[in-house]
Formats: C-alpha cells, sequence, structure tokens
C-alpha cells in the first residue's frame, strides 16, 4: 500500500467495484483536498453514487483502496466503518432520509445524541443550524407535517450540525424545484466552507456541479475529462454566496 498525499482528506486507487456483475467503478483513482467542495458528476449509471458508497466507507471496493486522513478505510471492519461514518462523515440523499416519530430537532440532533452528545448540547446545536437554515420555526413538527423542500432542508441542516470532516451529498437537490435547488446547495456549500468542512457533491446536473470548486466526471465506472469551472459560474456560485452560515 503506497500512503496518500498529506492534503488529501480522502485518496482513492484504482477502485472497481461490480454489482451483481454488472459494472459500477472500473478503476477511479481521486484525492480530495482538505476543505474543497468537489463535485462528481455524469450521467445515470455513470458510477457516481457507488464512487460515493466506496469513499464514506458504506461499500468495500472489489478492489482498490480508501484512505480518510492517511488512514485506510478498505481495510476496516463494519463496526470501524461504521465508527467512522457517525463520527466524522455526513450524509444528504436526494430523497430525506428522516425518522417519521422525531421531530425537525430530533431528526437533526440524531448523529450528536448518538455520538454520546449531551440531550442540551445537541438540541442547541440543532436549534442553530435549523435557524440558519431558515425552518427554526418548525423545529417541533414531524417530518409528514413538511414540505419536500422543508424535509430536506433538515437533511443538510443535520449533516451540518454534526460537524462532520466530510459530507457526502448524492444529487441532494434531485427532488426540489430550481429556486430551491439554487438556495439550498448556496446554503450547504457556504456553510461547508465556512466551517471547513469539506464536500463531495453527486450531480447529473452542470448549475449544481457549478457550485463546487473543483469537477470530475464519471462515465461507464471511469474517470473522464477534468471539467475546470468556467470563470461565470465561480462569479454564480462562490462569490454570489452573501448567506450568513
Ligand atoms: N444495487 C445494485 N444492483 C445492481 N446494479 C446496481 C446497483 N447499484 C448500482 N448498480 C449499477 O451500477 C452502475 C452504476 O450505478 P450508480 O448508481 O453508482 O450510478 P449513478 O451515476 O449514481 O447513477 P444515478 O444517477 O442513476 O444514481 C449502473 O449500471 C447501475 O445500474
Amino acid at each position: 500500500m503506497v500512503a496518500p498525499p498529506d492534503n488529501d482528506v480522502i485518496w482513492a486507487r484504482s477502485l472497481h467495484h461490480s454489482h451483481n456483475g454488472s459494472p459500477g467503478l472500473a478503476g477511479v483513482s481521486l484525492g480530495v483536498r482538505d476543505g474543497e467542495v468537489l463535485a462528481v458528476t455524469g450521467p445515470r449509471g455513470s458510477g457516481k453514487t457507488t464512487l460515493l458508497h466506496c469513499l464514506s466507507g458504506q461499500l468495500v471496493p472489489e478492489q482498490g483502496e480508501v484512505w480518510f486522513n492517511s488512514v485506510p478505510v478498505h481495510t476496516m471492519g463494519p463496526r470501524l466503518r461504521e465508527r467512522l461514518r457517525r463520527d466524522r462523515f455526513g450524509w444528504i440523499a436526494a430523497e430525506p432520509q428522516l425518522v417519521p416519530e422525531l421531530s425537525t430537532w430530533e431528526n437533526t440532533a440524531l448523529p450528536l445524541l448518538l455520538r454520546g452528545v449531551s440531550h442540551r448540547a445537541a438540541k442547541k446545536a440543532a436549534t442553530e443550524w435549523l435557524e440558519r437554515l431558515d425552518i427554526g420555526p418548525l423545529a417541533r413538527k414531524r417530518p409528514h407535517a413538511l414540505l419536500q423542500s422543508q424535509r430536506q432542508r433538515i437533511s443538510v441542516a443535520r449533516a451540518l450540525a454534526a460537524s462532520p470532516s466530510v459530507i457526502f451529498a448524492d444529487e441532494p437537490t434531485a427532488t426540489l424545484h430550481r429556486a430551491e435547488r439554487a438556495q439550498l446547495l448556496r446554503t450547504l456549500t457556504t456553510a461547508a466552507r465556512s466551517h471547513g468542512i469539506t464536500v463531495v457533491l453527486a450531480t447529473h446536473d452542470a448549475e449544481v456541479a457549478a457550485l463546487a470548486d473543483r469537477v470530475i466526471g464519471l462515465l461507464d465506472g471511469r474517470r473522464v475529462t477534468n471539467v475546470p469551472l468556467p470563470a461565470a459560474s465561480d462569479t454564480e456560485g462562490r462569490s454570489a454566496c452573501s448567506l450568513s452560515v
């Protein structure tokens, strides 16, 4: 095993993975720098989700290596990987994955409570992030009483409230309308940048990818040419953020 570069928070080498014989990843290598917002783009079925699952330790690749802060993830057992995900990573899926029986603030605080943070401190952190995401007044409501866009804000608040090293976001705005999509993503990327959180964002949407610092492309489970961000999207994405998150 070759140790990864020091400034990469996530580093993967030559990942191969198939799903029941159908290829998901076919030799993907990449590094994600500390504090970077990296977009992984590609059409449906290109391997984005499989890559995020491998990088976040949800899936062990059939071949290849994944390192987090110079620690090998691919050799960890299920319990260590579970702890790593709980303590260091956040996950935002396309569909908000909330516990229906819990209120907005309880859903947001859940990762902190699972880590053993006190009820009081977890509630405080959750409430602060809900305020920043403009859903503070909904803190006591249950998911069924909310709009889809509000539920997805809870997912974002939950990921941020846990102060992870890395947030993996898999098509986080796929189910939202265009205006909501832009606002939520700007909030996520602005908050991540100001708190030094690395983001790996899977998307097939060029407008979403334009909010990232760097974009890599996937096609049929392989890396395709790096896609540099045009200057215009820099203005559109980073500089246009005025949220105080
Ligand atoms: N659980 C699974 N069982 C069988 N095949 C799968 C499974 N998950 C993914 N695949 C296949 O692996 C390939 C990569 O899928 P993956 O979901 O990683 O791509 P994606 O780029 O995230 O696509 P999408 O945008 O549709 O989610 C596809 O051909 C897909 O059909």
